[in-house]
């Protein structure tokens, strides 16, 4: 026992992750990079996690993921609460019981937590900063979504730029590195009328309060959004070490196992139907793991799917919970309608599906996995987003990656049918689909270049591992230096921010 922990202190770095698995699953990839440059890697996350890891599988333990081990903590909710639905009593409750439950994991885990190289968290848990330095240990953070929401969060909650207001709702943002955006390119919780309250009184502590993260780094990478990384590098920079997606979507080693965590078990037919359709022709559709959609919206996809006569695969993810009125459930006609035409699974197993030849494009909520899979999968997307990062995703896929078309809505917040069969065809048929496919392949070379040995990512990866071990380093403080791998920042190296 003494040897075992005396092996886990050794060179060791403790992810500390959100419950959710889009947030789970980047942390465990960088920690199997981590892993491959000879650091030990535990990830901490809360117990519902582990109950949900338990029920999705037939596996009787939930220990470890490829060589990481996985350590739980109460969050201060029941198993059974419902979370997503009392979302501001959730993330009170969380950062109330997180910082001592997480503390005395740590105590109990690790005889001198001192000997710790780094904690590493993400944006939804930033008190675990409050924990590093309760332990004298350095903390980083891994920012899960686009750099370019990094970049607009820090400027908005440290009041650098203008945003809309209840008095001027409909102002149009500009911001160094971005498009202008409109109200409905920015992300949900900087405008007005969010009703989640819980996240900017988090997001203002988080960015108010970045001196406590010696590094930031990016699930993205440099090639792919080099303008805002550019333009935050000299007020609080990111690294890009993405895209942490799974290694077959990278041109990597086939034989390379991912590390990643399934919360609900998916439904592996769907590929057996895949290889039966002809090659780029199906219409993949999801909405992620916590989108619901309301019925009317529903019935939209449903009735456009039908009339474009193009095979499908749609998931139709059954709410954990009572939903109102239809929401997320499927019209009664659907299945009968279209039985010879396409597939509804409760849950996919995305990435394959992705990556596979039969798919032509994909329906997205524009979750950021969802995203950085896509690109690598080389494949247009048709942006249908609705809170959070995800519309300021959809404008990056339109006019910055310029890879997909987004579903406009109606006047009234609905979306029609026949303006989804419009974007269908937009990115199926023509030139111009032509043109977004070309794209698409593009932005996948560039995506297994960063990752690639000496690739920007790889070398963003490589310069985090040498300062975390560096012991003049531990012992002198560290400058918060941007990403050295281009020259863009090379400046703030110099200055020492
Ligand atoms: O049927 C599905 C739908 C989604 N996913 C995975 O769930 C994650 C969803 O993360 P994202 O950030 O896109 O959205 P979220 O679900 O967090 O809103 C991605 O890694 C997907 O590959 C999956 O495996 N099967
Ligand atoms: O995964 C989530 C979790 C959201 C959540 C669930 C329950 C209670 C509070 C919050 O959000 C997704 O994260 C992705 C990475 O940050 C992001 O790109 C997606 O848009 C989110 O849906």
């Amino acid at each position: 026992m003494a040897q075992a922990e005396e092996k886990r202190e050794e060179n060791h770095v403790l992810l500390v992750a959100f419950s959710s698995q889009g947030h789970i699953n980047p942390m465990l990839r960088l920690g199997k990079r981590l892993a491959a440059r000879g650091i030990h890697v535990s990830l901490a996350t809360t117990e519902i996690v582990r109950h949900r890891m338990l029920k999705s599988s037939s596996a009787g333990a939930a220990d470890h993921v490829t060589g990481i081990e996985l350590l739980f903590f109460s969050d201060g909710l029941s198993l059974d609460y419902d979370r997503k639905t009392n979302l501001d009593v959730y993330m009170d409750i969380l950062g109330k019981h997180g910082p001592s439950n997480l503390s005395a994991l740590i105590k109990e885990h690790y005889t001198s937590p001192k000997k710790l190289l780094c904690l590493v968290t993400n944006p939804f848990v930033p008190w675990v900063s409050d924990v590093a330095v309760e332990y004298n240990i350095p903390c980083a953070m891994l920012w899960i979504q686009p750099c370019a929401l990094y970049a607009i969060y820090y400027r908005c909650f440290n009041k650098l730029s203008a945003f809309p207001t209840l008095t001027d709702p409909d102002m149009v943002v500009e911001l160094p590195g971005l498009p202008s955006m409109e109200k409905e390119d920015l992300p949900s919780f900087v405008l007005p009328n969010n009703p989640f309250g819980s996240f900017p009184k988090l997001f203002s502590e988080l960015f108010q309060g970045m001196e406590k993260f010696k590094w930031v780094l990016g699930n993205s990478f440099y090639e792919l959004e080099k303008h805002v990384i550019d333009s935050i590098c000299e007020l609080y920079p990111i690294r890009p070490i993405g895209p942490l997606v799974p290694p077959t979507l990278l041109g990597q080693d086939q034989e390379l196992e991912d590390a990643s965590v399934d919360m609900w078990k998916s439904d592996e037919t769907c590929i057996e139907w895949l290889t039966q359709q002809p090659p780029s022709s199906v219409i993949y559709v999801s909405f992620g793991s916590i989108v619901v959609l309301p019925a009317k919206q529903m019935e939209a996809i449903a009735m456009a799917l039908k009339n474009v006569k193009r095979p499908f695969l749609w998931v139709v993810k059954p709410p954990e919970f009572p939903t109102p009125d239809g929401a997320g459930q499927l019209p009664s006609w659907f299945l009968e309608e279209t039985k010879d035409q396409g597939q509804v699974v409760r849950w996919s197993p995305q990435t394959r599906v992705l990556s596979h030849p039969a798919v032509a494009c994909f329906i997205t909520h524009c979750g950021w996995n969802s995203m950085l899979e896509t690109i690598c999968s080389g494949i247009p997307l048709i942006a249908y987003p609705q809170w959070t990062d995800q519309p300021t995703n959809a404008k990056l896929i339109v006019d910055v990656f310029k890879i997909g078309v987004r579903i406009k809505k109606e006047a009234d917040g609905n979306i029609s049918s026949e303006v989804i069969e419009k974007c269908i065809e937009e990115v199926m048929v023509g030139p111009a689909a032509e043109q977004l496919r070309k794209n698409a392949m593009a932005l996948k070379a560039e995506a297994q270049k960063a990752v690639a040995a000496d690739g920007s990512s790889d070398e963003n990866i490589r310069l985090f591992v040498e300062e975390i071990t560096c012991d003049s380093c531990k012992k002198d403080g560290l400058p918060n230096v941007g990403n050295l791998s281009h020259e863009g920042q090379d400046k703030v190296s110099d200055k020492g921010v």
